[in-house]
């Protein structure tokens, strides 16, 4: 059964996407299938992992969510990436900006991620999803989607605070 696992903290540059990628290469190292997802607009995971335009990917993460909020049908690999060290990709980029502001208008607004995600995870063990340093739409989905938070904290005052307004939220 897989293991669906958000990195997040609201909190910007405290390592979400330099751990998810490297969990990511370690597992997939010990034989796990995994699936990164970059579910921020910065697309640092996808440039990351050498794909060094995500802007210009045909195919993101924001491509297939638009898809399922407008209930069009898509292929269940639709836009995933592979790479040579052994995990496949969802790409992101600036385009989920505008897939925040669409989701507030959209119905079951918090699990379009989730529903996404029910559609491919059974081809992996882990699925990980990088989130972006905020508290938005994108983040609350991941946070719906996921079985577990993983939240990468500086040891210094405002990353820890962020970690303790980002428990709350997920209490909620
Ligand atoms: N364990 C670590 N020790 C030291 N430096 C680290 C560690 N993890 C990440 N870094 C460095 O911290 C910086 C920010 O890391 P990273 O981009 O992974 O954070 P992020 O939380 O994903 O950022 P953002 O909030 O912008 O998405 C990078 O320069 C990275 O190399």
């Amino acid at each position: 059964m897989s293991k669906v696992i958000a990195l997040a903290n609201q909190k910007g540059g405290t390592g979400k996407t330099t751990t998810t990628v490297n969990l990511g290469i370690g597992l997939a190292m010990r034989g796990k299938k995994v699936l990164l997802v970059d579910a921020d607009a910065q697309g640092n995971l996808t440039d990351s992992l050498g794909f060094h335009e995500p802007d210009n990917l045909p195919v993101s993460l924001a491509t297939v969510l638009t898809k399922s909020m407008l209930e069009e049908p898509y292929e269940s690999d639709e836009g995933i990436l592979r790479h040579a060290e052994g995990v496949d990709l969802m790409p992101g980029n600036i385009e989920l900006s505008a897939i925040e502001v669409s989701l507030v208008n959209t119905m079951s607004r918090e699990t379009v991620l989730r529903s996404y995600i029910n559609t491919v995870k059974d081809r992996y063990d882990y699925v990980l999803i990088d989130c972006m340093p905020s508290l938005g739409m994108m983040t609350i989905n991941a946070l719906a989607a996921a079985d577990s938070v993983i939240i990468p904290v500086q040891a210094h005052y405002l990353p820890a605070k962020g970690m303790t307004q980002l428990l709350q939220t997920i209490a909620k």
